[in-house]
This record gives C-alpha cells, sequence and structure tokens, in this order.
C-alpha cells in the first residue's frame, strides 16, 4: 500500500528529543515539503523509503554524554543532503573528527549571525544562507560548542561567541546550524529552512492539502477494497468529523458512523452533530443515547481519574455492543464484512509514541478511543495520521465542512463529567449545560471565539450566599475558563474586555437557576491545566 512519503518528496526528520523537534516538521510542510519525524535510534538501512534530504534535531544531551544518543553513520553514506540543528551540528562535527566540549559561554536567546562567504569554488557550501544578508538575527539555545572544526568542512557563520554558527562541507551536501531556524523568534528560520530542503534537497514542493485529499481518498478506496465496510466512533469534534468526511467522499454509506451520547455531552450538542453530519456531510451515522448507563455508573463518583476510567470503559462497551448491531445488520443485507476501524489519531499524538525516551509523567489520563477494540480484529484507518490540527482544519474546510464546526475548539472525551467537580448528576449536568451555552454564545456575539483556543464554564461543588429580590440565596458557583495556546502543551487566559465578562456573568445568574456567582479563572498552564480535573 503506498504512502504520503512514497507519493511526495520527503524530508525525514531524526529526533534527538529536543523540544523543537516537531516544529523542524512543521516548517517543512509549510513550504509544501512533505516531512516526516523519526526516532534518532531509526537504522538507515531499515527504512522502506528513501527521503530527499535529512535533518538531525536538537537535544537535551550533550554529544560527549556517556548515555548521549548518536547518529547512524549510514547517514552520511545515504547519498543525501544533511542539516544538523544545534544536537545535530554537534553529532556531525564529532562524527567528522570535530571536538564539542561545554562552553564557557552558554547562550541562550537571541543572537547575530554574521555570514562568511565562501569562495566561487565552494558553491554548494554557499547554498544554506546564501542570499540572507551580510547578517541575520537567530535564536540560539545551547551549552556546549564546537572548538576544533571537523574535516573538510568550512565555517559560513559565526556569532560574537559562537565561531562556529554555522558550518558546512566543502564538496559534500552536509551543514550544521547551531541556532534553531525551526522557532518564530528566528525571523529567517523558515528561509533558511527552505535553503535546504528546496535549494539542496531540491524537493518539490507539491505538498498541499488539495493534492492529500485525492491522493488520500483513492489510498483509502484501494486499501478498503469494493465490498468492505468501517466503522467509527465520531463526536462532533473536528478530527472525527474532518476524518468521517474523509471515509465518506471515499467510500460514502459504506462507512459507519457512531456517536456515544454519554450524558455529559453539551447542550443539544448530539441533535447538533446529527443534523450536521447527518444532513450538512452526508455522513451515515447513528446516534446511541446511552446517558442513563453513563450517569448511573457515574452516581456519586467524585474523583476525576476514577470519572475518565468509567467514562473510558463505558465508552468501550457501548460502542462495541453497537458496532455488533450493524455488523448483524450489514450481514443480513449481504453487505461486505465490517473489516476496518476509523480513528481520527493526529501526529501530535504519533509523535509522542515514537519519542525514543520513553513516555513523560502522566498528569491525567487522556480518555482515548485508541485502545478500543482490541479483540475485535478490525484494522485501523487513521487518515490524519501525519496531520497537524491547523492541517486538519484546511483539510476540512476543502472538504466543505461547515465553517463553525472547521473552527471550533476541542471538546473532551469524557466531556462535562470532568467540567463538574463534584459528583455528577443529570440536575448538575443541566445547570453546566446552561451555563456553558450562555457563555459560549456570548463568546460567539463579541465576536471573539476565533481568538480563543479553548472556552468552558465548570460547576463548582461549593455554595455561596447572594441575594436576589430581597431574598437571600445559597447556590452553587461556575467558574468560567478562556485560554490561548497554540498546542495545548502550555497555555495562558485570555484577556476579556470587562464587559463581555458582566454580561456573562449577569446572564448566568439571572437565567441559570441554582447559581449565583460567577468567577473568572486566571490561572496559566503551568501551573494549572487547561480543564480543572
Ligand atoms: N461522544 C462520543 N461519541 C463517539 N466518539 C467519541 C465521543 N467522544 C469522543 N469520541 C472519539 O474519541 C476521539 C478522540 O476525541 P478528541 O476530542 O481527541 O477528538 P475529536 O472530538 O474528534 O476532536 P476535538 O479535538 O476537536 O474535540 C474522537 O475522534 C472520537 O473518535
Ligand atoms: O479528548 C480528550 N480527552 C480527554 O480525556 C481530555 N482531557 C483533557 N483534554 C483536552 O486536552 C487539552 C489539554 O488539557 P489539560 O491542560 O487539561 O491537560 C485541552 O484541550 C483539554 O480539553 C482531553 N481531550
Ligand atoms: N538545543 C540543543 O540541541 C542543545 C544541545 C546540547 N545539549 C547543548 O547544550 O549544546
Ligand atoms: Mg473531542
Amino acid at each position: 500500500m503506498a504512502e504520503i512519503h512514497d507519493a511526495y518528496d520527503t524530508i525525514l526528520i531524526l529526533d534527538f528529543g529536543s523540544q523543537y523537534s516537531h516544529l523542524i516538521t512543521r516548517r517543512c510542510r509549510e513550504l509544501n515539503v512533505y516531512a516526516e519525524l523519526m526516532p534518532c535510534t531509526q537504522k538507515i538501512s531499515q527504512l522502506t523509503w528513501k527521503p530527499k534530504g535529512i535533518i538531525l534535531s536538537g537535544s537535551p544531551y550533550s554529544v560527549y554524554d556517556d548515555d548521549a544518543p548518536h547518529v547512524d553513520p549510514d547517514v552520511f553514506t545515504f547519498g543525501v543532503p544533511v542539516l544538523g540543528i544545534c544536537y545535530g551540528l554537534q553529532e556531525m562535527a564529532s562524527y567528522f573528527g570535530g571536538k564539542v566540549g561545554g562552553s564557557t559561554h552558554r547562550e541562550y536567546g537571541h543572537a547575530d549571525v554574521e555570514v562568511i562567504k565562501l569562495g566561487n569554488e565552494f558553491q554548494l557550501a554557499n547554498k544554506l544562507l546564501d542570499g540572507l544578508g551580510e547578517q541575520f538575527q537567530v535564536w540560539m539555545s545551547h551549552g556546549d560548542q564546537i572548538s576544533t572544526a571537523p574535516n573538510g568542512f568550512h565555517v559560513v557563520g559565526k556569532t560574537r561567541t559562537a565561531p562556529f554558527a554555522a558550518i558546512a562541507h566543502e564538496s559534500k551536501p552536509f551543514f550544521g546550524i547551531q541556532f534553531h531556524p525551526e522557532v518564530t523568534h528566528t525571523p529567517k528560520g523558515k528561509d533558511i529552512i527552505g535553503r535546504f530542503v528546496l535549494n539542496i534537497c531540491e524537493c518539490d514542493a507539491s505538498w498541499t492539502m488539495e493534492s492529500f485529499i485525492s491522493k488520500e481518498i483513492s489510498r483509502i478506496r484501494e486499501l478498503v477494497g469494493e465490498t468492505a465496510q468501517v466503522i467509527g466512533a465520531v463526536s462532533g469534534g473536528v478530527d472525527s468529523s474532518v476524518a468521517a468526511k474523509l471515509m465518506h467522499e471515499a467510500i460514502g454509506d459504506r462507512f459507519h458512523a457512531i456517536l456515544v451520547d454519554n450524558g455529559v455531552l453539551r447542550m443539544n450538542e448530539a441533535a447538533r452533530v446529527k443534523k450536521t453530519l447527518c444532513e450538512d456531510l452526508g455522513v451515515n451515522l447513528q446516534v446511541v443515547d446511552a446517558s442513563e448507563l453513563f450517569l448511573s455508573r457515574l452516581a456519586g463518583v467524585e474523583d476525576p481519574e476514577q470519572k475518565r476510567k468509567i467514562i473510558g470503559n463505558t465508552f468501550i462497551n457501548v460502542f462495541e455492543e453497537e458496532a455488533g448491531r450493524i455488523e448483524s445488520r450489514v450481514e443480513e443485507q449481504g453487505r461486505g464484512k465490517i473489516e476496518f476501524l476509523l480513528q481520527g489519531t493526529l501526529y501530535p499524538d504519533v509523535i509522542e509514541s515514537i519519542s525514543f525516551k520513553g513516555p513523560s509523567a502522566t498528569i491525567k489520563t487522556h480518555h482515548n478511543v485508541g485502545g478500543l477494540l482490541k479483540d475485535m480484529k478490525l484494522k485501523l484507518i487513521e487518515p490524519l495520521r501525519e496531520l497537524f490540527k491547523d492541517e486538519v482544519r484546511a483539510l476540512g474546510r476543502l472538504l466543505s465542512i461547515p465553517s463553525h464546526l472547521v473552527g471550533r475548539h476541542p471538546f473532551p472525551g469524557p466531556g462535562l463529567a470532568i467540567r463538574i467537580l463534584g459528583p455528577v448528576s443529570r440536575e448538575q449536568v443541566q445547570i453546566l449545560q446552561k451555563a456553558d451555552n450562555i457563555y459560549i454564545e456570548e463568546i460567539r456575539a463579541a465576536g471573539l471565539y476565533d481568538q480563543i483556543a479553548q472556552a468552558f464554564a465548570v460547576l463548582l461543588p461549593v455554595k455561596a450566599v447572594g441575594v436576589m429580590g430581597d431574598k437571600r440565596t445559597y447556590e452553587q458557583v461556575i467558574a468560567l475558563r478562556a485560554v490561548q495556546s497554540e498546542d495545548f502543551m502550555t497555555a495562558d487566559w485570555f484577556a476579556f474586555p470587562p464587559a463581555v465578562l458582566r454580561k456573562i456573568s449577569s446572564r448566568i445568574t439571572n437565567e441559570v437557576a441554582g447559581v449565583n456567582r460567577v468567577t473568572y479563572d486566571i490561572s496559566s498552564k503551568p501551573p494549572g491545566t487547561i480543564e480543572w480535573l
């Protein structure tokens, strides 16, 4: 089966554990060149495809550490250009006989690189920083430095404290830079990556969502064949909706989508998703109302991890049962067997699981359908597996998915259960649904929805005293949360105009029975997380 790297010129990024490795992938793709990240332990001889070039990432290690990860030497005999970034540069330098050591000049932050243009006989070496001016600003983050040049390399850029800020081999397409071109703090970073992937590796800049759609649709058709059926869980969120629409384009009603109403969805969510997916997008969607089952299992449970587990497990039970029902119906109709399960896995999930360092500490168990249906022997289809969220949104727009859906804030699988801080009950769900609905309505009315990465209301399990119509009230508290975030790994609270908050607060306390007080959460992540549980 053809894969994306077979269809497009591809840059291979070997990850040595830098925080910025995935950004290198992003920058290449923004240049319309497809790029894939693999752990640095990947053996070049075991690659089943041929990259047009290789980039070695940064790393928290020092090349001289005992347990430092090292580059597979085959990288340098594979016959493609290689660019080392920071640790990647240091690895390349020490492989070619240069010296790398701890420096007294640790550099974090901005630096100015002075370009050193070599003579005309070094045309290739000059290509990396060609046309960028005599000097440009970069962002540095390193404690180690090259002290002796590697054999056959020349300096093509230096800073006040880093004499080997950029080096290039005299005759081979090997380059190294001490700074980080992948971060936005290096203003010409994308141009430099462009010099490498476009001018040096000569990649064809053909990676666009338009071309991805048609290639992916034919790939799915070939994979699924003429008769097989596919099932998939959809939530009405961006990822599963885009994946579902793509499936529908590829195989029509041989794709069976299932939405589980777990009783902790937003107000009218199940009906709204059904309308959009079935009526607007033509997807064959079954809504299963399992709210009784979920709420009965959640009754009295306060512990957040416990809530997540109950929802995750119940979800699997309900999904399997429904899948079985669809299977017997399909068999009755004499149609092909259900052979595949669609999942909306995105590239950040994949990246997380390929890290060569192993998983990081668990802060909370994100409910993921990933572990679903282990013994059902269904084969996985993950059409978004190579895409970042904004690529998925672009894909959604091209597939004519309505913009209110494509631009939606993410919504967690365990839903309102992790936004009700005490025990979950239908009454508590209804209070939160109403407050959340008013909050989002007002955010949209103020034209702020797209400036916010995620906004939601939280129902606190405490009561406060208030006064309404001259009478004492003793009711619950709603906390509002709104954050700005690039990747949801870090986040900052959103600064609302006071008038918007005033209107939201007044509407919630007036319209939602059981709530007499509204607060606004001004915690960033870290130290907070985005959700409260
Ligand atoms: N209520 C639900 N019914 C069916 N499937 C669900 C439900 N909630 C979550 N899922 C499944 O879990 C997956 C992971 O959820 P996740 O929230 O990460 O993605 P999403 O909902 O598709 O998109 P978004 O990140 O925009 O919310 C979904 O893609 C979907 O397959
Ligand atoms: O699909 C999901 N299942 C979950 O269990 C889950 N928990 C948190 N989130 C979402 O992840 C992002 C980061 O959230 P935290 O800062 O709270 O960890 C935010 O966007 C959260 O909404 C979830 N998404
Ligand atoms: N960002 C990096 O790749 C750092 C590499 C190495 N740990 C140094 O401090 O120089
Ligand atoms: Mg979701």
